[in-house]
């Protein structure tokens, strides 16, 4: 088995893992968490990519999804959000000391610029290694969606477009809607890709709908995004996606929700909602 398990718990009827294995796309260990509900299976899988800072973990202790999950019967597997290690001047995994770049902050692309292209690698290890594992080694149906936070809601959008022939749905919490057009995403894509910005524009998802990328692929995008949360102008613009979705003719139900925030506390009130938007276009 490639995969090694470093916990286990029983949650709500089903079986939550915590695993690591060392990634060829990355060439470094990862590590990633596992919920599969109880009963026989298969099961229908949700991916969920996760924000800045953030590991395993924080999607995994705090945004209460395995009720709906177990109750659907989905399988959900929450990676990391980058490779890591030691930075060893050239010789480890690249870091940088702010929390939007580098450890901790993949942006779900693949690097193409020194330091970070050896290890950064995050397109593929999702697209390509990840999938392939889970499906090798879990009692799945073949058939998946994605959603994620943040950066990760960037992640979802931005991979389901890239790649329809993967997913059946997609759908995200306070995503970064236009990395081209933002301070994170002006960071992190001039670091991983380069100055060519026509490259930036095959990693944002405002920009891939408006360019007709998985025309007809999903049916609807469900997003929910919390009015009070303080990276709205500056860096998250659901604005500039929901245009994007008008323009193109795609299925987008934009839920600006009052009051909430940027943290899980606000994912945790509508991730059943999300779980339950997956199931439906999962089933068959
Ligand atoms: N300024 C903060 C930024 C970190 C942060 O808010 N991270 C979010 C995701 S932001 C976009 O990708 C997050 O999910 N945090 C983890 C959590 O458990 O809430 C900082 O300095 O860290």
């Amino acid at each position: 088995m490639t995969l090694q398990t470093t916990k286990t718990h029983i949650v709500h009827g089903g079986t939550l893992r915590y695993l690591k294995h060392d990634s060829a796309a990355t060439g470094t260990p990862m590590t990633l968490s596992v919920f599969v509900p109880g009963g026989e299976g298969p099961f229908a899988v949700l991916i969920w990519l996760s924000g800045l800072t953030c590991t395993e973990d924080n999607f995994t202790t705090k945004a209460g999804a395995y009720r709906a999950a177990a109750e659907h019967g989905l399988i959900i597997v929450a990676p990391d959000t980058s490779p890591r290690g030691p930075d060893l001047e050239g010789r480890g995994v690249a870091d940088d000391p702010a929390y939007d770049l580098g450890q901790g902050a993949g942006f779900y692309v693949d690097a193409t610029q020194a330091p970070w292209a050896p290890h950064f690698r995050m397109e593929t290890y999702v697209t390509d290694e990840l999938i392939g594992l889970i499906d090798a080694e879990f009692p799945t149906t073949g058939v998946r969606s994605i959603s994620g936070h943040s950066m990760g809601g960037h992640g979802a959008l931005t991979l389901a477009l890239r790649h329809p022939d993967l997913f059946r749905s997609v759908s995200a919490f306070a995503p970064i809607c236009s990395p081209t057009r933002c301070p994170w995403g002006e960071k992190a894509f001039t670091a991983y890709l380069g100055e060519d910005r026509a490259e930036w524009d095959r990693h944002d998802a405002a920009r891939l709908i408006e360019a007709g990328a998985a025309r007809g692929a999903y049916d609807d995008i469900l997003v929910d995004q919390g009015d009070a949360d303080s990276f709205l102008t500056d860096q998250l613009k659901p604005e500039l996606l929901r245009a994007a979705a008008e323009t193109a003719g795609q299925g987008l139900t934009l839920r600006m929700q009052p009051g909430y925030d940027h943290s899980y506390f606000f994912m945790t009130s509508f991730i059943a909602d999300h779980v339950a938007f997956h199931a439906a276009r999962l089933r068959g």
